[in-house]
């Protein structure tokens, strides 16, 4: 469960994130939604450390373990606390392997395992196929996926993807949401899933977070997401 109260965040003089308070329920699928430079990529660099949080706090417990103050860890400890990261246009070692990118990802784990979990081929059957071959070889979809496949290698029970649609085409868009779906009901993470639009279609307790200028203007159930706030806040 990760818990934000009251984050504030600025670059220099820039307020950018002003009082951001958010819940992410353990187990559902939560969207990030704001229009280009309202600060949603921001946020999720203080999540991970990238960034330095000016004021508020950010909690994290793990699944039967007691609250964590999630900004006491540096960044380069919070994957291995179990908080999986895709940042926004892939950034694959697009030189390595498949199977290199995956090893690499694993070392930045707690238990300095050498083994690849069966869930990440179960989901990706493409990057066993593909596991010798350079990952620049592999198209843009295989490329997205093998960014998501890098994030699972280290069992997170959050995983953040920051816009993982970004410039594919409507068949790629639906299959990363049948990815997430799965992530979420088959194997049990909790989503935090950026987004400037709706990408696909609501499921039942999906959640959403509205940005507007550094704010949260507005946050709940996916279903309460309605056409005035689209048109306030999303529609371009
Ligand atoms: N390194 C930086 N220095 C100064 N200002 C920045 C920096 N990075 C981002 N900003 C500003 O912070 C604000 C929020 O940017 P951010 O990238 O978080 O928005 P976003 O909602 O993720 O946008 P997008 O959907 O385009 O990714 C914008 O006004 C942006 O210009």
């Amino acid at each position: 469960m990760l818990r934000l109260q009251a984050v504030n965040q600025f670059y220099g003089p820039k307020h950018i994130l002003r009082d951001i308070s958010l819940e992410l329920p353990r187990g559902q699928c939560t969207y990030l939604l704001g229009r280009n430079g309202v600060g949603k990529t921001t946020l999720v660099n203080c999540i991970m450390g990238h960034l330095p949080v000016s004021s508020g706090t950010v909690s994290w417990q793990l699944y039967g373990e007691p609250e964590l103050d999630l900004l006491l860890y540096p960044v380069e400890e919070r994957a291995a606390l179990g908080i999986g990261y895709v940042p926004q246009g892939r950034q694959v070692f697009s030189q390595l392997s498949v199977d290199e990118n995956l090893r690499v990802a694993l070392m930045a784990g707690r238990n300095k395992t050498n083994r690849i979990p069966p869930m990440v081929y179960e989901l990706f059957p493409v990057l066993y196929d593909m596991r010798h071959h350079r990952a620049g070889d592999l198209t843009g979809s295989g490329q997205q996926q093998l960014a998501i496949a890098r994030a699972l290698v280290l069992e997170p029970e959050l995983l953040i993807l920051d816009e993982p649609t970004g410039g594919f085409q409507p068949t790629v868009v639906a299959e990363i949401g049948r990815n997430i779906r799965q992530l979420q009901q088959e194997f049990g993470l909790t989503l935090l899933v950026v987004e400037q639009q709706l990408p696909f279609t609501p499921q039942g307790d999906d959640r959403f977070c509205l940005l507007e200028g550094g704010c949260n203007v507005a946050q709940g159930r996916l279903e309460q997401l309605d056409e005035s706030l689209i048109q306030a806040y999303l529609a371009v």
